[in-house]
């Protein structure tokens, strides 16, 4: 299987068919209140999606009545949660069917513990005066590390662009990359320019 593509941030109807048309593997919708791309999941239910096209419901450290009424009302298959505690559990069987993703900063290595109760990771930059979509890259050198030494796939996130998409796959060899602000013209409104050119560099062999 190729590189596995995220486009993350998508805040409209017009915005998601444009993006769909351009084949990444999954689209990402931000159920964090606090962030200028939050989207509400009653209106990502009502938008279609092409077959296999993942549906990511992306949250902030979330209660499970929360991730329970997004996952519904969004129709999603995958749910992605930042800043949980350390020891954060949740109720695996109230999920079924659907993949939980968790999201990192490649300094965060000693969550090793919980980390069998996710199918995903992602690698994201911190900043601490935000969570995600920040633009930042994460240290490629511990990213790839990473990469190495954990047995499931792991997206590499954080500051990708079009211009550094390649570069870092070939250094980090990630499963998967994921972007937001690096095909916007501002946070929430995708270039669709930028998008394509993303996924082409993402599909060069
Ligand atoms: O994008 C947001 O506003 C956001 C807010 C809260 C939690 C996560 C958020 N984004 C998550 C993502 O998966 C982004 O794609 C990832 O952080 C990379 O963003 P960027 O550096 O802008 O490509």
């Amino acid at each position: 299987m190729g590189l596995f593509v995220k486009i993350c941030g998508i805040c409209s109807e017009g915005d998601l068919g444009q993006i769909s048309a351009l084949g990444p593997d999954a689209l990402g919708f931000i159920q964090w209140p606090k962030s200028k791309r939050y989207i509400d999941p009653k209106a990502v239910g009502r938008w279609e999606t092409p077959e296999g096209m993942k549906r990511v419901g992306v949250f902030v450290c979330p209660t499970e009545s929360e991730l329970a009424h997004a996952a519904q009302y969004g129709r999603f298959d995958v749910l992605q949660v930042h800043r949980v505690p350390d020891h954060w559990k949740m109720d695996r069987d109230l999920f079924q069917g659907l993949e939980i993703w968790r999201a990192l900063n490649p300094d965060e290595l000693y969550h090793a513990e919980s980390w069998f109760e996710f199918d995903r990771f992602l690698l994201d930059s911190y900043d601490s005066r935000t969570v995600g979509g920040t633009g930042k890259t994460c240290d490629w050198g511990k990213a790839k590390t990473l990469v190495k030494s954990v047995e499931k796939p792991i997206l590499l996130a954080g500051g990708l662009s079009p211009e550094n998409v390649e570069a870092a796959v070939a250094e980090v060899k990630p499963w998967g990359v994921d972007v937001s602000s690096g095909v916007e013209t501002e946070p929430g409104v995708k270039d669709m320019a930028k998008v394509e050119a993303f996924i082409a560099a993402c599909r060069k062999k």
